[in-house]
Formats: structure tokens, C-alpha cells, sequence
């Protein structure tokens, strides 16, 4: 993670190639990188953005789910759902500059975020279904708030990846920007954000938001038992390897 100040605002690119995919060690950085972030008094807003060309984040790194160790698998949802909670909940204003594609915990980085602002000709979504898994019910709430009930149970029962063109027309982002501008446009956006008084801000976010995190700190275990129970099943483990093989075939043909 290249993580850097430019006067209050925080700069954090994600930098794991190849496609900067979320394993336990990288979301335990990035966690750490965030609430240094949210402590340092002088931080008004967080830029979440790529070091990689035209990937933004291919999600959680399926390989920590596939064969899995349960101590680890445990870890590493624990890691997933403070990341959530970290970036829904955070105080400081954020915007994802998204500058390449943004499959599954990708796409759910830059929902949490406050603003997002993406390049055209790449893909954002919340794809679990197509890997056969399915989106847990914060990964629900996050796009349902963002887009509607009726095209969030769409998208998720489809693990629908919608071009950056669908993504405007849906709000599932807010601008469509050329990759060479979307830093300065990231940064004119958080101004926009800075003129308002931060408390005022950021106990608006909160009313809008608190329930939701609310709801998984109440349900954090029960939440991370699901995820193991379903991840270790064994058609799942099929699926995943299925899925995993299907993606390296697309690689070799
Ligand atoms: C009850 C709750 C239950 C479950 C909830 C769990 C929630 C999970 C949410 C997730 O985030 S699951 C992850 C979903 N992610 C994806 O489906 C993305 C898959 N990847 C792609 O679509 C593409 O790789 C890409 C568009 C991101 C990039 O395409 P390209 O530039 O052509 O790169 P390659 O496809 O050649 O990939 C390079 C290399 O990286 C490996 N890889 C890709 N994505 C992942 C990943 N998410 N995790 C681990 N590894 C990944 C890919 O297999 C290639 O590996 P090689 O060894 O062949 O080089």
C-alpha cells in the first residue's frame, strides 16, 4: 500500500500486483494504513485509489478461500469486516478514484467510500454469485443503499458487472472521468466535501450509516460462523476451483 499526505487529504493506492487482490496480510495493511488515517488530526479526507494500470482491486484474494485453513479463513473475514466498518463508518470524507476494474470486494471499497468517480471502459460489480458464493448481507446493504432496492437484488442475483456507462446511469458511481484527470477530479471533489463544517458532515454520515454498522457488529460472529460454515462446503470448494481454473483458461485463450 503507497500511502502519502497531500496537505489533510490521505492518498492511499493500492499497490499488490497483479491486481492488487485482498488476501489477510494486505487487508490487515490496509486496515492499519486507514485508522492511521481517521487518528491523525490534521486528515480530513481519505483518496482510495490503484498504483496498477487498469485494475482497481480484483477483490478478496479467492486463493484465501479455496482449501482453506479455518484459523486463517476466520482472520481473514475477521480483517474483511473491519476493513467494511473502517471505510463505511470512517469520519474523514472519502472518495475512490476508481481507475480500473473493481469486481466484488473491489466494488465494495469503493461503495463504502462517500464519492466515486471511475474511468471508462472498465467493469464494477458485486460478482459473488458468478464465482457461486453469495454476497453476505452487509456486501446487500452497501450496494441497496447506494443504487435501490430493486436494481441492488438484480445486480446481486446476477453478479452483475456493469460497465463504467451502466454504473453512471445506475449511481452505482458519480462521475465518469479520463484516467489522466481522475486525481485532480478526486481532489475537487473532496473540496466540494470541505466546505461543509466537518461535524455537520460527519454526524449527517453517521445518521445515514450507523444502523447498518450497527446491524454487523451485532451479528459479527454469527456473520463470520456463515462465512466458514459456507465457504468449507464442499460443492463450494467445487465452485471456487471451478472458478479459479475458468479464470486461467480466460489467461491462456
Ligand atoms: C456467506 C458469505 C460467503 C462468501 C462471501 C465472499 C465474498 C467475496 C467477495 C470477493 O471479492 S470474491 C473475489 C471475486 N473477484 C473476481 O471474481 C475477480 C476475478 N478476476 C478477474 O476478473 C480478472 O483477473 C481481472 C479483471 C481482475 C484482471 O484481469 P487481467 O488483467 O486479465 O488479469 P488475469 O485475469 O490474468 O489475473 C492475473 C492473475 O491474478 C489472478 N487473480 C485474479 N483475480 C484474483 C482474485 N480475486 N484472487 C486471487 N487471484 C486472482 C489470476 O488467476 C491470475 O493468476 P495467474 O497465476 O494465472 O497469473
Amino acid at each position: 500500500m503507497l500511502t502519502f499526505k497531500e496537505s489533510c487529504i490521505g492518498v492511499m493506492k493500492l499497490s499488490k500486483p497483479p491486481v492488487n487482490s485482498l488476501n489477510l496480510e494486505y487487508l490487515t495493511e490496509f486496515n492499519i494504513a486507514i485508522e492511521k488515517l481517521e487518528n491523525d488530526k490534521s486528515c480530513r479526507g481519505v483518496i482510495i485509489t490503484s498504483a496498477l494500470p487498469k485494475i482497481f482491486s480484483a477483490g478478496l484474494d479467492i486463493l484465501e478461500m479455496y482449501q482453506p485453513n479455518t484459523d486463517r479463513l476466520r482472520q481473514f473475514w475477521t480483517q474483511v469486516q473491519q476493513l467494511w466498518i473502517n471505510l463505511y463508518g470512517s469520519q474523514v470524507a472519502t472518495v475512490a478514484a476508481i481507475n480500473g476494474h473493481a469486481p466484488a470486494g473491489g466494488c465494495l471499497v469503493s461503495l463504502s467510500c462517500d464519492y466515486r468517480i471511475m474511468a471508462p471502459n472498465y467493469t464494477i460489480g458485486l460478482n459473488e454469485t458468478q464465482l457461486g458464493i453469495v454476497a453476505p448481507f452487509w456486501f446487500s446493504d452497501t450496494i441497496t443503499n447506494t443504487i435501490g432496492f430493486r436494481k441492488a437484488e438484480r445486480a446481486l442475483q446476477l453478479g452483475y458487472m456493469f460497465t463504467t456507462d451502466e454504473a453512471k446511469a445506475c449511481g452505482l458511481i458519480d462521475k465518469i472521468v479520463p484516467p489522466d484527470q481522475i486525481m485532480a477530479v478526486a481532489h475537487e471533489e473532496m473540496k466540494k466535501m470541505f466546505a461543509v463544517p466537518d461535524f455537520a458532515r460527519q454526524i449527517t454520515k453517521n445518521q445515514c450509516r450507523k444502523q447498518f454498522i450497527d446491524k454487523l457488529h451485532a451479528k459479527r460472529d454469527a456473520d463470520t460462523d456463515n462465512f466458514v460454515n459456507f465457504i468449507t462446503k464442499d460443492s463450494i470448494q467445487k465452485a471456487m476451483g471451478k472458478y479459479l481454473e475458468s479464470l486461467k483458461k480466460r489467461k491462456s485463450g
